[in-house]
């Protein structure tokens, strides 16, 4: 049995005062006897432009937001889980583009996994916003394995990765097999009124897994706002932990406990068992 948390911040294009808000919800998961402190997609920051972003993005051996994370984490013997921008190579037309990275930061301030967003969040949304993820990021180009954790098999995935079933379906019956997947994001507000929650919880009840997205909350520039209502859900479809959708300018936490006994509780109530025969493998 282990305590987890969601940390909920609104990043802008200021990194200093990112990390600040990422170190004060860390203290916060700290002082709630946390092992494991979810942060959102890009905690580092929110751009208002393409060009914006690009010029923000450090490699993680010169970034002082990931070096004052991984100090906190040796400090207090916590895994940190976040999302950041790193640098990329230059597009075929010569610009220049960043990754969408999540990092598994663990309890000696090692970057002991990383992960690059799969799925370009490309959208033209009614009475929403336009974004071109796939104008500034380079998308990633493979899954990575679920790796042992404090808190279990952890399966990495990002924000909009989460409106495709199969990456976490492949994480769940991957060897190891992911007993808890994260989706750190930045959802849009139309977006998530609608879908966030019952996408968190299809994913959870699906793979029978522990679901665990820490989000963005409110106005990052002029142009971008997130839904916030970071969440955690346990392999039964059953949501554990929801944050608010305003932001009042504190960044929060939520916690919760994650014990193995929900897993195999989920899984035997509702044994799935697929037929790959019928319909091929995922
Ligand atoms: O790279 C950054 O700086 C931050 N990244 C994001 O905010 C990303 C790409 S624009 N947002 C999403 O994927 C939202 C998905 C979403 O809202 C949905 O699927 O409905």
């Amino acid at each position: 049995m282990t305590k987890i948390a969601v940390g909920q911040i609104c990043s802008t294009n200021d990194l200093h005062h990112n990390l600040s808000q990422c170190l004060t919800v860390t203290r916060k998961a700290v002082e709630a006897g946390a092992k494991v402190i979810f942060l959102p997609e890009a905690s580092d920051y929110i751009a208002s432009s393409a060009a914006e972003s690009v010029s923000l993005a450090l490699p993680t051996n010169r970034s002082p937001f990931v070096d004052g994370l991984r100090k906190a984490a040796k400090e207090h013997g916590l895994a940190i889980n976040v999302g950041i921008h790193e640098p990329a190579d230059r597009k075929e037309d010569g610009s220049m583009r960043v990754k969408n990275t999540l990092l598994w930061i663990d309890e000696l301030g090692e970057i002991a996994q990383k992960y690059q967003k799969l799925h370009m969040f490309d959208v033209d949304i009614a009475d929403g916003p336009r974004l071109r993820e796939s104008d500034s990021v380079e998308p990633g180009k493979a899954l990575i394995p679920p790796f042992p954790t404090s808190v279990g098999n952890v399966g990495m995935l990002i924000c909009f990765d989460l409106r495709f079933p199969e990456p976490s379906l492949h994480l769940a019956q991957s060897d190891p097999p992911a007993s808890l997947i994260t989706y750190p994001s930045a959802f849009t507000i139309p977006t998530g009124k609608v879908h966030w929650s019952p996408l968190l919880q299809a994913r959870a009840i699906e793979t029978q897994c522990f679901v665990v997205a820490a989000a963005q909350a409110g106005q990052h520039n002029e142009k971008r706002a997130s839904y916030g209502h970071s969440m955690i859900v346990d392999p039964w479809g059953k949501i554990l932990v929801e944050l608010g959708g305003e932001w009042n300018g504190e960044p929060e936490i939520g916690v919760c406990e994650v014990k193995d006994e929900d897993l195999e509780w989920a899984r035997k109530q509702v044994p799935l068992k697929r037929r790959w025969d019928a319909y091929g493998r995922c």
